[in-house]
């Protein structure tokens, strides 16, 4: 007896590394790099020491020498110093943007791949926050951000020179960065919360942005814009109070800090010239007080670096954590199986299968199997589950439970890219992608034969039409294929699903749009399928379509109720009872009940 009560789906099978690992590995690469960024720093920050040396020989040495060619013999020295440290500073911050682009160029391909596994698996919500995931943190690589914590070491060093000076200096000075440091971790504590649901409403907003925006045409033809603007204010204003909130409160600790850094750096003189004032033995100097304040600029620029860029440390940390996630989620490393080419045998046993991410399977305990040249129509009422099955037939859903075999070998564990380069599909809304109608027939590939091109589009019997466009093969489609009618892009669909003849052909109502003429250029494609022993799965509403089929397959609330050779399942459908029972006529003789 058949059960409604199936596995729940599990969804896009998942990888458990440690999340992080592929982004570490990325910045890993760039190790060499991050040891020179170390050294140049090393230098930069011991050239900082120019100015404050310079102040000490100024104001010890030449006022009181009065010795113009010792002032300019200092001069040029500085200026000379000061030279190289441009010029490392900007080798620095070059090595800093290679680092970010080599990151960004490494994980490109992944989060791009990672993006559409995640609109795969999460059906009716694409996203391509990955790719952004990914912008966000190579702009922060290349950020102040990151130079603050490579100078931070230095702090330190900064530091000793002031005790080396005077301690109250050495004192003053690491009290300061104590209270930066203390302003900086409560800045975190305070606002991290509210800059992340910060982003999650801007990220909300954009999603209604983008919703609103592609369906105006809707929207406007059945007044609803009003409604629909409101919905999206109401995230927007959200997220803009948030925005505003998180502002202010960092914007009140930038102002914070930077009040308290003056008043540092101020102090710092007043300690200065109450040594020079008190010092009996002249042991403190004028220039030393001035250097004292330099000195301490460079030892807590980095702490007042980091809290001014705190909004971006919190947004790329987030931007890491999520991206690690998506990345750790992407489809597994399998080892796939090499694919010879298909012959088109396709069986499915015990198959429950739906959506990734749905709570309960759409389709249960399907099993069937087609050999080729068999032209199978999948017939049932609205969801049924008839394009669940076309999906999962293209292996672009997995099955929670029971396996889809092509030529004997698991859908599963087949290079889902060659897969897909030897089966044809034309879903039920057909979706081209902006380019030209050649580059749509031949799926993007810029090697593709022109006679490929041509003889697909003779098989969808669409030669004619595609001469009598614009620019006939070369015509821009727009987004979407948005500049055709629907009846147009159905049917160069059809040809794009079958270029290269594939062994396997899964067409999705290919007739919903279809005029008398689209209709019989379909019938000519089916039959060249019959003809060269493909095997052809068409999702069907009209019964036009059955026409050519060989078999015929009944889905009803996701069970198979006929399948076998049409005119069995035709005549089975026609004596139909009330309360008939579960009948498949399976291909190799046996019955499902
Ligand atoms: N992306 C999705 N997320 C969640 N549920 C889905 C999704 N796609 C389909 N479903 C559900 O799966 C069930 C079967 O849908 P399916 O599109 O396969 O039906 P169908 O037989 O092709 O219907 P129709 O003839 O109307 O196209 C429906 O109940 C539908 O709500």
């Amino acid at each position: 007896m058949m059960t409604n009560q199936g596995p729940a789906v599990s969804g896009q099978a998942t990888r458990h590394t440690l999340p992080e690992r592929k982004l570490f590995a990325a910045l890993a690469q760039a190790r060499a790099t991050f040891i020179q960024i170390g050294l140049f720093s090393w230098f930069t920050n011991l050239l900082m020491l120019t100015g404050p040396l310079y102040m000490l020989q100024v104001y010890d040495r030449v006022l009181n020498s009065q010795s113009v060619p010792t002032l300019a013999a200092l001069t040029l020295l500085m200026l000379v110093l000061y030279t190289a440290w441009g010029a490392l500073e900007w080798i620095r911050t070059s090595l800093f943007n290679a680092i970010a682009s080599r990151f960004e160029a490494s994980l490109g391909n992944l989060s791009a791949d990672a993006a559409l596994d995640l609109s795969v698996s999460h059906p009716g919500k694409a996203t391509d926050r990955p790719l952004r995931d990914l912008r966000l943190i190579r702009r922060f690589i290349a950020s102040p951000a990151l130079t603050a914590l490579f100078d931070a070491p230095w702090s330190p060093i900064f530091l000793i020179v002031l005790f080396l000076l005077h301690p109250l200096f050495g004192l003053w000075a690491l009290f300061g960065a104590v209270v930066l440091f203390g302003l900086s971790v409560l800045n975190q504590v305070l606002s991290s919360k509210l800059l992340e649901e910060n982003a999650t409403l801007e990220r909300l907003a954009r999603q209604r942005a983008g919703e609103m925006v592609r369906s105006v045409e809707v929207i406007d033809a059945l007044g609803m814009r009003e409604q629909v603007k409101a919905r999206w204010r109401q995230v927007f204003d959200a997220s803009d109070s948030s925005l505003f909130s998180s502002r202010n409160r960092l914007s009140g600790f930038a102002a914070l800090t930077k009040a308290f850094r003056l008043f540092l750096q101020s102090a710092i003189l007043g300690i200065g010239a109450l040594l020079v004032i008190t010092s009996s033995d002249g042991s403190s100097t004028p220039g030393e007080m001035i250097a004292a304040s330099i000195l301490m600029g460079r030892a807590i620029a980095p702490i007042e670096q980091i809290v001014g860029q705190w909004q971006s440390i919190i947004s790329a940390r987030s931007a890491w954590q999520a991206l690690s996630m998506a990345l750790s989620r992407a489809a597994p490393d399998m080892q796939s199986m090499a694919l010879p080419p298909l012959k088109g045998h396709v069986s499915i046993d015990a198959l429950h299968a739906g959506p990734p991410g749905a709570a309960f399977p759409v389709l249960r305990n399907l099993s069937f199997s087609l050999s080729p040249g068999d032209v199978l129509g999948v017939l049932g009422p609205s969801a049924a589950g008839k394009s669940t099955l076309a999906k999962l037939l293209t292996g672009i859903w997995p099955a929670s439970h029971g396996v889809i075999r092509l030529d004997g070998a698991d859908i599963a564990t087949l290079d889902p890219v060659r897969r897909g380069q030897q089966t044809g599909y034309l879903p039920q809304q057909t979706d081209l992608l902006s380019g030209t109608v050649r580059d749509n027939i031949c799926r993007f590939d810029p090697h593709a034969p022109a006679d490929a091109i041509l003889s697909a589009a003779h098989a969808a019997a669409c030669h004619e039409l595609i001469l009598s466009l614009p620019d006939g093969y070369d015509t821009d489609v727009g987004e979407g294929g948005t500049y055709l009618s629907a009846g147009q892009r159905q049917r160069i669909g059809l040809a794009r699903a079958l270029y290269n003849a594939p062994a396997l052909v899964i067409l999705d109502e290919p007739n919903s749009n279809l005029d008398t003429a689209g209709e019989a250029a379909l019938q000519e494609a089916i039959a060249g399928l019959k003809a060269r022993q493909a095997t052809t799965i068409i999702v069907a509403h009209r019964p036009a379509l059955l026409r050519q089929c060989t078999k015929l397959l009944l889905l009803e609330a996701g069970e198979i109720k006929l399948f076998g050779p049409k005119d069995e399942v035709l005549r089975e459908i026609s004596s139909r009872q009330p309360g008939l029972k579960v009948r498949t006529i399976g291909t190799r003789g046996e019955s499902h009940g």
